[in-house]
This record gives C-alpha cells, structure tokens and sequence, in this order.
C-alpha cells in the first residue's frame, strides 16, 4: 500500500527511494555488515558481505583455539564438537527441516558428490540422472563424473532437460523427461543466471508419483527464499553459505536429508558421519549417526563454519519472511527502474517478473554485457557481476541493500550507457567473472 507520502512522490525520483528506504522495517540490519562506502554492491547472491557478528563469531573461535587448544572439541562458547550440529538447527528453520535432517559439512559440489553416491541406485533399465541444460557447470561435472564411475556414458546416462528459450525451465518439460529410465533427479532451486524458482513442491510430487529420488542445489535461493522441504518430501538438497547466508569465500556448506532417509548408508562413509558418543571408541565397524550428520565425512573446517553462528542470528531476528518480502519489493522496484529508465539502449530483463517464480536477483541481458559490468565496477563503483554470454547479474540483498543503492545502480547504468563508457573496455569477461 502506498501512503500519502508516497503518492505524491514521482515513483522514479530519488525522494521515492529515500522514502522507500526510511519507511524500510529491516534498514537497521545494514549497520550489522561492512558495507564499503565508496561502492554499491550488488554481487549477495554471488558473495554475501561480512557482517560484524560473523566477524565476531570467528573471532570467538579462534579465542578458543588460542585460550583452549584442542579442548575447544567441547569446551568454549561454541564446541567444535557439536558445531556443525548446532549450526544445521540453526539453519533448519530456513529450508524447512527438523534440525536433525540438516547438517553443515562440505562444499556444494563435494556434497553433491556424497549425495549421489549414496541415492543414485541403479537398477533394471532404471539407470539416468535427470537434470537440466541451465544447470550450475560444477553440478554437471559432478554427475558426469558420478556415471562414469558407475561404467555410465554420460552422454547417454544424463538427461539435461532443454530450455525453450534459454532462460528458463518449464516444470511440464521437466515433468515429461521423468520416465521409468530416470534413478535420480538433480535440479536446481533457483537458477543462478535468470534467477528462475522452480516449483520444488509440485517437481518433487510429480518424481514421487514415478518412483524416483529428487534432489535440489539450493545455491541461489538458502538464505533468499523460505523453503519446504520436508513437507515437500523433497529426498535430499545441498547448498552454500557463501552468498546469502554471508559465511564468508569459501565457507562451509550445508546438506539436507529427509528423516526417512536417515539410517541410508553413506555413498562416503568418514568418522564424522558416526554417532557421537561412538566416534571416539574408534572401531573399525561404522556406526553410523542416525540424523544427516551420518552424511560428515572428515574433521569440520571449524574456522570456515564460524562465521556462520553469527551470521545465522541475524537471520533468525530478521525473519526469513520478512526477507522474502523485502527481496520481492525490492527487486520489483528495480524492474521498474529498468523498465523506465533504460527502455531502447538494448537491454532485456531476464528473470521471472512474477513473485512466485522469482528468486533474489536481476538478470539484465545485453550484446555488450561484459563490458558495461566493467565500466559499471570501474568507473561507477557498481559491484554487478557477469556471467556469460549476456547476462548482467544485479542482487540487492534485503538485509544490507538499500532502495538508494538501487537507485543510483540504476542511474549509473544509465550514465555507463548514455556516454557509452562501456566502449573503453573490450567485451570480455574476466578471469574471476
Ligand atoms: C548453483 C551452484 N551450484 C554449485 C556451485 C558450486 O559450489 P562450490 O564451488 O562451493 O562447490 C555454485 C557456486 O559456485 C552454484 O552457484
Ligand atoms: N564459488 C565462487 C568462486 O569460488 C569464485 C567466484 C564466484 C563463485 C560463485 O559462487 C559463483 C556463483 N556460484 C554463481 O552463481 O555464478
């Protein structure tokens, strides 16, 4: 509902976003990150930005270590024992799940690793992974490589259900690719360029209802987006915590594994998949964690899991919903300015417009895309990112971007391409894109 105020503001002005941002019940949660002033960025959902708790977080564990040494296992603040259980009760809440379904452990790709080697079963003529042609290239590479160790052609074995236009997915393609030659099914919950949300309820139905296992990368949407899974009866997912969850390059990751999966024994069994109190009598016989911790493999990477306490408190305050509800707004009213301001200079948006299909990001199409990100960074000071061959990604993330912040982004873009800045770069991408 737009107040008084408001309507009598021009929607386009920059009184509009200031507005916007004094009226903004989550503005009190940018003060929480180190947000560089100099810059705007829109690169969340790529990597999220430091906050000051995260930062405190990992201050406090490596106090541990120092006072603590190796009793830091179960002593401190934080146990490390018990940390990447205390961080998946934590996370749960985000996905969907009871806290003993999550766990975090990993990166993305090992997770989908060990994910694949324990559901990826088999048997009869029932021998294909489904996914899709969008799909993030680490995840292809993954079930390529998980085929070919089960003496699979992946050129045969995986099913990379096609884009009708190169955007986006139709749930009915993917649904009609579901037949009884496919095992297992790998999709993602968002797609990292358009930024499309797939029907995670109705996909994972629909897989159920023919007998095959589902799983989601959920990457692009943890953090972004509230999620079901468990009610959905989704079998299993992994994502980061690097983008909107703010743990920091390299952070470590998460898996979910539903409750009926539990007692599954491990494609890659390690000692920190094994029941607590057993662990330490260290028998060769595997005794295996009845809750998706049985899905640890080594020793947690405890200094890339700390950010992640403090990070995940802001989450919980913020609310999830509220979240949601702002990244809706707000990259509506990005769409708006686009459309308004850079209508003719050879721009295509393209994500999902509608609520229920899109996830936290902008995607900008253009022939000139990866020069117009680097003048954006280099002479606008914009944080976008590119990824090839068109795509222009922008991302204002709810808990540290502002309506200002998309304002500017959006008159800068315009300057970048009015005075042709763009033309002093060569269309390329960088090494680190
Ligand atoms: C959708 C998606 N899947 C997988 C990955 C790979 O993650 P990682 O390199 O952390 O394994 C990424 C990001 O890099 C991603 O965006
Ligand atoms: N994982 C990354 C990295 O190691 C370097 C730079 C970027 C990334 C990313 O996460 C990219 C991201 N997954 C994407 O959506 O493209």
């Amino acid at each position: 509902m737009m107040t008084q105020d408001q309507q009598e503001l021009d929607p386009y002005s920059k009184q509009y976003a200031r507005k916007l941002d004094e009226q903004d019940e989550l503005a009190g949660y940018r003060d929480e990150f180190y947000i560089n002033p100099n810059a705007i960025y829109m690169d969340g959902n790529s990597l999220g930005l430091l906050s000051k708790r995260a930062e405190q977080s990992l201050l406090d564990v490596l106090g541990a270590w120092r006072t603590l040494g190796i009793d830091g296992w179960m002593q401190g603040q934080h146990p490390w024992y018990y940390l990447a259980e205390k961080l998946a009760a934590m996370s749960a809440p985000l996905v969907g799940a009871s806290a003993d379904e999550v766990i975090v452990t990993g990166s993305t790709t090992v997770n989908l690793h060990q994910l694949v080697t324990t559901f990826y079963k088999p048997q009869g003529t029932r021998t294909k992974i489904l996914a899709d042609e969008l799909n993030f290239p680490s995840d292809i590479y993954a079930l390529q490589s998980q085929l070919k160790l089960h003496g699979y052609d992946p050129d045969e074995h995986l099913i990379r259900v096609a884009s009708r236009d190169g955007r986006f997915l139709q749930e009915e393609d993917i649904i009609a690719a579901m037949t009884d030659e496919v095992a297992l099914i790998v999709l993602p919950s968002v797609l990292y360029r358009s930024g499309q949300l797939l029907d995670m309820k109705r996909l994972t139905a629909e897989a159920h209802a023919r007998g095959i296992l589902i799983g989601f990368d959920g990457c692009h949407s943890v953090g972004s987006i509230p999620h079901s899974f468990s009610e959905w009866d989704v079998d299993f997912a992994f994502w980061c915590n690097y983008k909107y969850l703010n743990n920091g390059p390299g952070g470590t990751a998460s898996l979910y594994v539903n409750r009926k999966h539990h007692g599954t024994t491990p494609g890659l069994a390690g000692w920190f998949g094994s029941r607590k109190d057993k662990q330490f009598d260290m028998e060769h016989q595997f005794h295996q964690a009845d809750t998706a911790g049985a899905f640890q493999i080594g020793t947690p990477n405890i200094l890339s899991m700390a950010p992640l306490i403090g990070s995940l408190e802001l989450f919980a305050e913020a609310t999830l919903e509220k979240l949601r509800q702002k990244s809706l707004h707000i990259t509506r009213y990005m769409m708006e300015l686009i459309e308004h301001e850079l209508s003719d200079m050879g721009f295509t948006l393209g994500n999902p417009t509608e609520d229920e299909r899109r996830g936290g990001h902008v995607s900008l199409e253009h022939q000139d895309a990866a020069r117009i990100c680097k003048a954006l960074k280099e002479l606008q000071h914009i944080v976008p990112d590119f990824r090839a061959p068109n795509i222009i990604r922008l991302a204002p993330v709810p808990l540290y971007s502002t309506y200002g912040d998309v304002w500017e982004t959006v008159q800068r873009l315009k300057i970048t391409m009015v005075d042709k800045q763009y033309e002093k770069f060569a269309n390329m991408r960088d090494v680190v894109a």
